[in-house]
């Protein structure tokens, strides 16, 4: 599992912060200044080369965490860098029994943050319907239909500040499954701020992938930001793994990115945030001497550093 740590939330969305001093990764980087994991997203769609046959398949969250991401997505739409036409994306958890063009229904965000603004064919859209007569069937329809298109190629997620992925609060289980789930008091007191700050309109029951379905995911990343998120992040990566923090579960990934800022490694030791950040600036080190043609055998040790990460190497890596 790797973590990118950015100075703040905006950092988590630009791309480049002051972190890389050395002028020559500075220069490299400049033209990649824009969200870290829409960045991230482009270049995988990219490498992809996604086809009607062959489309990209994609998880992806609500919340306010990833609406910087989806304005740079949209931004890089804007510029041609991007295109959705063969991206299919699987939303993460909608409400139960909140009417579909509710302003803070899952659906309503989706729309007004991401799809309505770029290429996507909806009929490649998939949100779990909240309001379905049988709930529990349109569950394993949902389940149905990511194995149809052959899984998902990378899960984007958020979290809770409970450490809970998509709606799978803590104690659930971690081979779960899309599903019904109650929500934790804690969840609907952080929700409320989506109505009003008013518990009594925040629905209690939810339609939620289930940890394994996010980590048979081929690729899963995870935006953490805020303080008030750093226990549930050093809960993920510095104990074991754990039904109580359900994002605990990428430990288990063989392909797992958390992307966070300074906020949320409050409670991580000093020592982990020095090894994780070690870690990327070698690698971009590496990235940028070979770049700027500085050192010779690099191509060679890029493609060791890769593989060692399994996942291919990206300009933002
Ligand atoms: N079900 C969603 C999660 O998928 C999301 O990650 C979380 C965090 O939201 P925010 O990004 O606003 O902190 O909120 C809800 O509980």
């Amino acid at each position: 599992m790797r973590l990118i740590i950015r100075e703040d939330y905006e950092e988590v969305s630009e791309f480049i912060g002051n972190v890389l001093t050395q002028f020559f990764i500075l220069f490299y980087y400049a033209t990649y200044k824009k969200s870290y994991i829409a960045n991230y997203i482009k270049e995988r769609i990219r490498q992809f080369e996604p086809s009607s046959e062959r489309p990209f398949v994609i998880g992806l969250p609500t919340g306010s965490s990833p609406i910087s991401v989806y304005k740079k997505l949209v931004e890089l739409y804007k510029q041609e860098k991007i295109s959705f036409k063969h991206v299919v994306t699987f939303n993460m958890d909608e409400y139960v029994g909140l009417p579909r063009d509710h302003s803070e229904s899952y659906h309503s965000f989706m729309w007004n943050n991401l799809f309505k603004h770029v290429d996507i064919n909806p009929s490649n859209v998939h949100i779990l319907d909240g309001n379905a007569p049988d709930l529990d069937e349109e569950c394993k329809k949902f389940e149905a239909d990511i194995a149809r298109v052959g899984g998902i190629e990378l899960f984007l997620g958020g979290i809770g500040p409970d450490g809970h992925i998509a709606f799978n609060e803590p104690g659930s289980s971690l081979t779960s499954r899309t599903r019904v789930k109650t929500l934790a008091y804690e969840t609907i007191i952080a929700n409320a701020r989506f109505f009003e700050g008013d518990i009594t309109k925040v629905p209690k029951l939810a339609l939620t992938v289930g940890v394994a379905t996010v980590m048979d995911a081929r690729e899963v990343v995870v935006l953490i930001t805020g303080a008030h998120k750093a226990i549930a992040l050093a809960k993920c990566i510095e104990e074991g793994i754990n039904h109580m923090w359900t994002v605990s579960a990428i430990q288990m990934h063989p392909k797992g990115l958390i992307v966070c800022d300074e906020d949320a490694t409050l409670e991580l030791h000093v020592k982990t945030v020095k090894y994780f950040k070690s870690i990327e600036h070698v690698h971009h080190s590496l990235i940028g001497s070979e770049n700027l043609s500085l050192q010779g055998g690099v191509k060679q040790l890029k493609s060791v550093l890769s593989a060692a990460n399994n996942r291919p190497t990206t300009p933002m890596e």
